[in-house]
């Protein structure tokens, strides 16, 4: 496969670690990431251990209400939380290669064509954030892959009614493509070819994130949006003290029931089952960095030749949270590459990049 160019939005903890994953796949090189405060561009490839080392315990993960981030507006925010900040300058900017960006999106789709897919490690605060950052790209002028690794159902939506813009542009999405939805997703899909009817997929995860807590503060504060007492805007209010407390108050497991994951809409959109008959649920530690529990995905269904059975995928436990994220969103992002050059567009899930069902 020729070479890809990608570019990173959101150095947190995920764009951070897709940038250092990328470093292992063959074909791939990032020159460009940004997050809220600044932009790095270098098209002989990004300095990516320079570019580590400065955002290293330098995310700026914390919400912010007053931030105007998707018409051309300054993100900028008096906010002072959320920073564990080395140096003088917040995030990315902490880096030689970045400069400072009133838009460092803008800045990031000004460059769209010679950037072949844009992998978006924001968070979703806003459900529509990521939706409305993807028309920023379509009517930029974008044309190439833009891939999510977001986690809420409502937002596949979104995104379909955007498909036929994204085809007119020459945009191939992928969405839901990290590790719940996206690997876990495509394994499902997988494990779906056994049967000529799925009745049920329960997808059960575990993450250890002692070691990676600080760096993973935006997922954690987004994984208890999805606890019963809470939702994305009353989780997006808490601060960081409230944040502690709930988990102090759990002993540093939080368990997880039902979510609102899009494996369920991703799997009906590929005809796998049907979303109701898809439950994600997991527990997360992030007091220790072993695994609380092993993370599996059961399939259950009917064969062709009437059996009923279940066929199980599970993840080895010493594998992290980051490894199962990003290097799927990163495998993703090169299939996704090869449908956009062979001329396919529009937006595609993860089990529809997998056998066909
Ligand atoms: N599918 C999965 O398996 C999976 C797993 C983990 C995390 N996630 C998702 O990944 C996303 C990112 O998580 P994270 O832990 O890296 O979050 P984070 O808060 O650590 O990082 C978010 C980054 O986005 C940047 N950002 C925010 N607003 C911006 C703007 N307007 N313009 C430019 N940059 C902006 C921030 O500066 C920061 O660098 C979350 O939505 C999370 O739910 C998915």
């Amino acid at each position: 496969m020729d070479e890809i160019t990608f570019a990173v939005l959101g150095t947190g903890g995920i764009g951070r670690r897709a940038l250092e994953v990328s470093q292992y796949k063959d074909t791939l090189t990032p020159v460009a990431a940004c997050d809220r405060h600044g932009v790095a561009v270098d098209f002989d490839g990004l300095d990516v251990d320079e570019l580590l080392a400065a955002t290293e315990g330098n995310i700026d993960s914390e919400p912010r209400d007053d931030e105007v981030v998707t018409d051309g507006g300054a993100a900028t925010s008096t906010a002072e939380g959320g920073v564990k900040q080395h140096g003088e300058d917040r995030g990315v900017v902490a880096s030689s290669q970045a400069r400072p960006s009133e838009d460092p999106i803008q800045a990031i789709i000004d460059h769209g064509d010679r950037i072949d897919a844009v992998l978006l490690a924001l968070p979703n605060y806003e459900h529509d954030f990521i939706p409305r950052t993807a028309d920023r790209f379509a009517e930029g002028g974008y044309a190439g892959v833009v891939i999510d690794v977001l986690k809420r159902s409502r937002v596949i939506d979104m995104l379909d009614d955007r498909s036929e813009a994204f085809e007119e542009s020459g945009i191939t999405f992928i969405c839901g493509a990290g590790a719940t939805p996206g690997l876990l997703t495509g394994a499902a899909a997988l494990a779906a070819q056994s049967f000529v009817e799925v009745t049920d997929v329960d997808i059960w995860w575990g993450v250890g994130l002692e070691s990676g807590y600080e760096d993973n503060r935006g997922t954690v504060r987004e994984d208890i949006a999805h606890l019963p007492e809470y939702d994305i805007e009353t989780a997006r209010e808490l601060s960081e003290d409230e944040i502690e407390a709930i988990i102090d108050d759990r002993d540093g497991v939080i368990e997880f029931e039902d979510m609102e994951h899009a494996d369920d809409v991703l799997l009906e959109r590929a005809g796998v089952c049907d979303a109701e008959d898809v439950s994600v649920g997991g527990i997360l530690d992030v007091r220790n960095d072993e695994k609380p529990t092993t993370t599996t995905v059961r399939v259950t269904g009917r064969t062709f030749d009437g059996e009923t059975a279940t066929n199980t995928f599970r993840l080895g436990d010493e594998t992290s949270m980051e490894a199962n994220v990003n290097g799927p969103a990163l495998g993703y992002l090169k299939a996704g590459v090869r449908r956009n050059r062979a001329g396919e567009y529009g937006v595609f899930g993860p089990a529809e990049l997998m056998p066909g069902f």
